[in-house]
């Protein structure tokens, strides 16, 4: 089995999770929120040092097949240097998720409700007494929860940064806001497997869709 990355991943595994997020994409475009090449996925497949596999920079995410990842380190740049492919535009704002979290996935989708609710409320989106509430880890009642909104930047260590100011690390009181909204841009969820993503994701879309809908 040949090694990538320095002699720290099997490309199987890289393989796994190219599988894994074409399966995912797949889904997310089929909700219509990775039009026109838009959206990135990415998946944790080394810790020490941080490895993340993601997708490659402007596919159509409708398509994408087990190829179409890219490893990246912990600054968003290609690990791979036998991989000519560039890492999604967006890599190194899921590598500093991943690092800063402890996420295993992280999923940044551009759902047009997303956008527009960071454009209405761009301090952050107040969210109380919905039953989805529930889905990112947070009670349905006596609570509110607010998913933060960063400015959009080109650049993704500016992007790191401006997540650092509004991330609030989880306390045994108050859990984690597992989303964030960038504005004029999309959405970024994280989990600590796939599939926690993918819920975090579906759910803070549905909030998110749920209070534009409501207010508008
Ligand atoms: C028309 S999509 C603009 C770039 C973007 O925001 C995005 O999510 C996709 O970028 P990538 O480099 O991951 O293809
Ligand atoms: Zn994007």
């Amino acid at each position: 089995m040949s090694i990538i990355a320095p002699e720290l991943v099997s490309r199987e595994r890289v393989r796994e999770a190219g599988r894994a997020l074409a399966a995912e994409s797949a889904r997310f475009a089929g909700y219509g929120w990775m039009r026109g090449t838009g959206g990135n996925l990415s998946v944790v497949v080394e810790r020490h040092p941080l490895l993340l596999a993601v997708t490659a920079s402007g596919l159509d995410k409708s398509e994408l097949t087990e190829r179409d990842v890219v490893l990246v380190g912990e600054d968003g740049g290609s690990a791979d240097p036998g991989d000519p492919r560039p890492p999604s535009a967006e890599a190194g704002l899921h590598a500093h998720i991943a690092a800063r979290t402890g996420a295993e996935a992280v999923f940044h989708v551009h759902a047009i409700d997303a956008v527009i609710a960071g454009h209405r409320w761009p301090d952050g989106v107040e969210i109380r007494d919905l039953e989805m509430l529930k889905g990112i880890g947070h009670p349905a009642h006596d609570a509110v929860v607010r998913i933060p909104v960063i400015q959009n930047h080109q650049d993704m260590a500016v992007e790191a940064a401006r997540f650092d100011e509004v991330y609030r690390t989880p306390t045994d009181e108050v859990p984690e806001v597992p989303a964030l909204i960038v504005a004029g841009h999309g959405m970024y969820a994280w989990g600590g497997s796939i599939s926690a993503a993918r819920r975090h994701l579906e759910v803070g879309e549905w909030l998110l869709r749920y209070l534009v809908d409501v207010t508008g």
